[in-house]
């Protein structure tokens, strides 16, 4: 790396830091609507580790219609894709609800919610319970927490809110530290990013790293971004993942179904 890249890398804003900020603004003009009662919540947990026979792992498919790293996707029709990836064997749907960055909405959460039956994690980075608590009224039965952007008192009351509302909480964690403050916070299901949220950058190796010292204490291991390949899962496997969490080599396929079924290695009749 060149000083000047070093040197803008370092003076630019993280892509996560930028995102936190927006999102604790939005949070303050937030007005609470009429509560609903939460509809009867799908069992994550239990979609995660009934892995199908024959399959490395659940797949947890994503939807999103771009990112900061990955721009747009071919893909606008979310509900389409979302079903697709249900016929091909998806254990549990991730739906990006933030719209600025990955062009998503909580209309898509209730939306997919509506047209498949497995569970439904809402992907996003929420910054209160409150948020929490309104997930699970708009019909998600996981909700994803970034434990790199969020203080030890913030995770403890949010997962209090998950426990409390009948909402699973993934918590995320890009490095063993942050993986270990999620732990202590009272996270039973953990998943490794393997991208860099403030600089975007991808390595596959990082989940397969931490994973195998968490695994005696965490109840589900998930292994999310970059996974390309029946590869990569049968590697997220063997260190001790129980799901990993795919969007964009899906959805940058033509169809999404197909790829998600190729992933799992049914890539049609057997001879
Ligand atoms: O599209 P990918 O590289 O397969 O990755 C999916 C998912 O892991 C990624 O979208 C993600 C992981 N953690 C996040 C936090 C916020 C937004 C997005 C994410």
């Amino acid at each position: 790396m060149s000083w000047w890249n070093r040197f803008s890398s370092q003076a630019a804003p993280g892509t996560l830091d930028r995102i936190m900020k927006r999102k604790r603004a939005e949070i303050e003009a937030f007005t609470p609507t009429a509560t609903s009662p939460n509809p009867a919540p799908r069992d994550f947990v239990g979609a995660l580790l009934q892995r199908p026979s024959g399959r490395p792992v659940s797949v947890i498919a994503e939807v999103k219609r771009k990112s900061p790293s990955g721009g747009a996707f071919p893909h606008t029709d979310v509900v389409a894709v979302a079903r697709a990836y249900e016929a091909a064997g998806a254990s549990a749907i991730s739906v990006l609800t933030d719209g600025p960055d990955f062009g998503g909405a909580m209309g898509d959460l209730v939306a997919v919610r509506a047209a498949v039956s497995v569970p439904v994690l809402r992907k996003d980075f929420l910054v209160s319970a409150y948020e929490v608590e309104r997930s699970g009224q708009f019909g998600a039965d996981a909700v994803l927490l970034i434990a790199d952007a969020l203080e030890d008192s913030e995770l403890r009351e949010m997962l209090d809110a998950a426990r409390e509302s009948r909402v699973a909480a993934l918590v995320e964690a890009h490095t063993e530290a942050h993986a270990e403050r999620a732990l202590a916070a009272g996270a039973e299901l953990v998943g490794i990013n393997n991208r860099d949220l403030a600089t975007l950058k991808t390595d596959v190796g990082t989940a397969l790293r931490v994973m195998p010292g968490l695994r005696s204490r965490a109840r589900v291991l998930v292994a999310e971004s970059g996974l390309k390949s029946v590869t990569d899962l049968i590697a997220a496997r063997e260190a001790g993942a129980d799901a990993v969490l795919v969007g964009e080599s899906l959805l940058r396929d033509a169809e999404p179904g197909r790829a998600l079924a190729r992933l799992l290695g049914e890539d049609g009749p057997q001879p």
